[in-house]
């Protein structure tokens, strides 16, 4: 039988030894609890085989982080679930809601799974509104001052512009957040789970029987100039090449009342975004739609997802990428719905 050399014997006795030093008590235990929520995936394993607490508390990071993805941002936690591999939760930074390239360049990281931070991530949604109209004089758009907005005659900010674009009530209306129209602002209100698939990668899940017609989730991320999303777009074809990796890129054109001009969005939830980022596609249209939704005052109009029927529990929540690359491998025919929306997919 082979003996394993000295040095080998040794290393392996030094790590015996680091495995078993006491875990750390009070102050030295929360300073850890406060730091290694921030690490990666990666840094996080690495840190785990140091010592056997240390492994512990990693260990319990994992827990929470896979317990939800939404890191309490959203009213409901999200899940991870699965049993096709060994991936216990998919790492990204998240926002509720679309955030500006200014703001974004400030996240380069964030606190996830930290046992001291539950609940404590609740943002209001309308602080979160990015860029506002403003009139002749500079001044900010006036919201509406109704007692009942949900009166469809009375309140000037529903049904605004057409039946494209729905419009809710905005940062300068009198009403709060529990306003009627604001059905959007609240985030997500709908059980909801992110599961595995072997082919696929993660898929987002209802948790609950969904009516159709219910506001599902924001698609939130960042919001790109098109130079920007067009380098991005480079970039991901390329990392797409090496295998294993899928972007969130999702690009909007909002065609104006005139008809002669169209306004194009581009939303890119790869690295920033919320759990919509797991919608993958379907052929058939899937059981979501997408509708812009614009908050009086503000100058972007957001992307939400609406269901398009009654979704089951346990149905997986899929929408028409529309003009995707890789439409032919997936679909056999063309079956986008051209031009609305468009996510590229694995950016081949
Ligand atoms: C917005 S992400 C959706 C979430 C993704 N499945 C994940 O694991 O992060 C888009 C990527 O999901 C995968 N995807 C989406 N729909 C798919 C489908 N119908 N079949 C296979 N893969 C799909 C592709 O890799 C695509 O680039």
């Amino acid at each position: 039988m082979r003996q394993p050399d000295k040095k080998k014997r040794c290393q392996t006795n030094e790590q015996q030894q680091q495995l078993e030093e006491p875990c750390p008590t009070g102050a030295f235990l929360q300073c850890f609890e406060l730091i290694l929520p921030w690490l990666t995936p990666q840094e996080l394993a690495n840190v785990s085989l140091t010592s056997k607490c240390l492994y512990q508390i990693t260990q319990s990071i994992t827990l929470r982080r896979s317990s939800d993805a939404s890191r309490s941002y959203e009213n409901l936690p999200i899940p991870f679930h699965n049993t096709v591999d060994n991936h216990p939760y998919a790492y990204f930074i998240y926002t509720p809601s679309q955030i500006l390239p200014a703001f974004s360049s400030q996240f380069q990281c964030q606190s996830w799974g930290s046992s001291f931070s539950a609940g404590s991530n609740s943002v209001s949604r309308l602080f979160l509104e990015p860029a506002t109209l403003v009139d002749d004089s500079g001044e900010s758009a006036s919201g509406c001052d109704c007692e009942r907005c949900e009166d469809q005659v009375g309140c000037p900010c529903i049904g605004l512009e057409g039946v494209d674009v729905a419009s809710e009530c905005g940062l300068w209306c009198g009403c709060g957040l529990e306003c009627g129209n604001r059905l959007t602002q609240r985030g997500v209100s709908i059980r909801m789970k992110i599961v595995r698939d072997r082919r696929k990668g993660w898929g987002l899940y209802a948790d609950q029987f969904i009516e159709k017609g219910q506001f599902v989730c924001e698609y939130a991320g960042e919001l790109l100039t098109t130079k920007e999303a067009t380098s991005r777009q480079k970039m991901y074809d390329e990392l797409a090449s090496g295998g294993h990796f899928s972007c969130a890129l999702l690009v909007i054109r909002e065609h104006l009342p005139s008809g002669k001009a169209c306004m194009r969005m581009n939303i890119d939830a790869t690295r920033i975004g919320n759990v919509t980022r797991f919608i993958n596609h379907s052929c058939d249209g899937g059981n979501l739609l997408t509708k812009l939704v614009r908050s009086t005052g503000a100058l972007l109009p957001h992307l939400c997802f609406f269901s398009s029927r009654d979704i089951k529990e346990n149905e997986e929540l899929t929408f028409s990428y529309g003009e995707i690359r890789l439409r032919d491998e997936r679909c056999g025919e063309n079956k986008g719905m051209e031009g609305e929306a468009m996510l590229r997919g694995r950016c081949p």
